[in-house]
């Protein structure tokens, strides 16, 4: 396992040990603010419980809509990507699609040549639409998956463009590209990605990872002697890391490495539908506020818990930024805060890992920790002490590629 470090201490009686664990079953995330935000947070940005926020939504009302019950996997740490089925209920994909309402039109790329029409199509020909501010702000279906986006990737509800709706019939695609282009001003750390319908074939969101150049906006020719362009020499290769699209499955991914600087890793194709057509909703995270857009408070995820969560380990946001904070309920079981405090034993503090303790429980808690920071797990050593603190340091960059021998990700390419 890639964390490691232990070391023991000793003192501390068992009765004091266990008060300062009684809170280990409540995490609370503390994301430090360097690693999501390059440079100084504008001094404008709007905080929780600033000025701006509306009325918070009568708990009545709450238990109608659908909470967030999925589990985000780690198909890659660096860079960064994460998938979550059911992320959107299909009436929510449904409620999404339904905004579209005929206004879709060509999608366009950042471009600096002459010919720009012809350049577009051949790196992007499908089409979108972008919500506009009264959409985002005023339809409560709308703004709830927007704050359920910014919960799963911990960034502030403000700091992101706006919704975009895309659209991709028969043999549209979107080429090989990053998302982020700091040299343009066009600086976009994270992206989420939420699949609206089923596509029947093809469709894939591609991460060639370190396949790049094979990947690329050329001609090639194919073992048959077809000559074959950019992605379609790679979407149907099964040695890479393709997402095909379900309808509700989100995918989330670090455009930027933990430093802040772009990562030419994160570089990512949609790969041509091939039947059906295929609808996405994505939303393009930034580091500061974009559209100065204030969401009205959830009582559910916002603020301390006055009011019940839609579902156990949903994450509260206590604080937005300058710091970051969150808190997950019921984040350890009983048997797992058993396991940690029988780790401790005598000890005032220990260093633990799984090499050393081979825990499967062990393994599991640290890597739901990882999971729920969004973070490598190399970035990180196990320290138990009273009261229990994960710390996150050592931010190595330590590869770990996508490898689909290596177990990978379940069943992502079946529709
Ligand atoms: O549709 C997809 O799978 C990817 C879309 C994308 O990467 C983009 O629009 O920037
Ligand atoms: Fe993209």
């Amino acid at each position: 396992m890639p964390w490691k470090t232990a070391s023991t201490q000793q003192g501390q009686g068992q009765a004091a040990r266990n008060a300062g664990y009684v809170a280990a079953a409540v995490a609370v995330l503390a994301v430090c603010a360097g690693v999501w935000h390059k440079g100084a947070t504008p001094a404008s940005a709007p905080g929780p419980g600033e000025t701006g926020r509306q009325t918070p939504i009568p708990s009545a009302a709450l238990a109608a809509l659908p909470s967030s019950p999925s589990e985000w996997r780690v198909l890659s740490e660096f860079p960064r990507i994460y998938v979550a089925d059911g992320f959107l209920s299909h009436q929510e994909c449904d409620v999404l699609r339904s905004q579209v309402a005929g206004r879709l039109e060509p999608a366009k790329v950042v471009e600096k040549e002459e010919n720009k029409y012809d350049q577009q199509a051949k790196v992007r020909n499908n089409k979108q639409i972008w919500l506009n501010r009264t959409e985002e702000r005023d339809l409560p279906e709308v703004f709830h998956i927007l704050k359920r986006m910014h919960r799963a990737a911990l960034i502030p509800e403000d700091d992101a463009e706006a919704l975009q709706i895309g659209h991709y019939s028969v043999e549209e695609k979107y080429e090989t590209h990053q998302d982020s282009d700091p040299r343009s001003g066009v600086a976009r750390p994270a992206t989420m990605i939420v699949y609206l319908n089923d596509v029947e074939e093809g469709g894939e969101t591609l991460f060639p990872l370190s396949h790049r150049r094979e990947c690329n906006m050329r001609w090639r020719r194919d073992a048959e002697g077809n000559q074959r362009f950019g992605i379609q020499n790679c979407c149907d290769r099964e040695d890479l890391l393709r997402i095909s699209a379900k309808k509700g499955r989100a995918v989330l991914f670090f455009n930027h490495d933990m430093g802040g600087d772009r990562d030419i890793l994160a570089e990512h194709a949609a790969c041509p539908v091939k039947q059906g057509e295929k609808w996405i909703a994505q939303r393009w995270f930034r580091y500061q506020p974009y559209q100065r857009l204030i969401h009205p408070l959830d009582a559910r995820f916002d603020g301390l818990p006055l009011v019940p969560t839609g579902g156990s380990r949903e994450l509260r946001v206590l604080s937005q930024k300058a710091p970051s904070v969150y808190l997950i309920e019921d984040f350890l079981g009983e048997e797992e805060v058993q396991l940690l405090l029988s780790l401790l034993g005598d000890a005032r503090e220990r260093w633990v890992s799984h090499e050393e303790t081979r825990s499967s429980v062990l393994n599991a808690v640290v890597k739901r920790m990882h999971q729920a920071v969004r973070l490598p797990e190399t970035a990180a050593s196990l320290r138990l002490r009273a009261p229990g603190t994960r710390e996150i340091r050592d931010l190595s960059r330590k590869r770990n590629r996508f490898d689909p021998s290596d177990g990978g990700p379940p069943d992502l390419d079946d529709t």
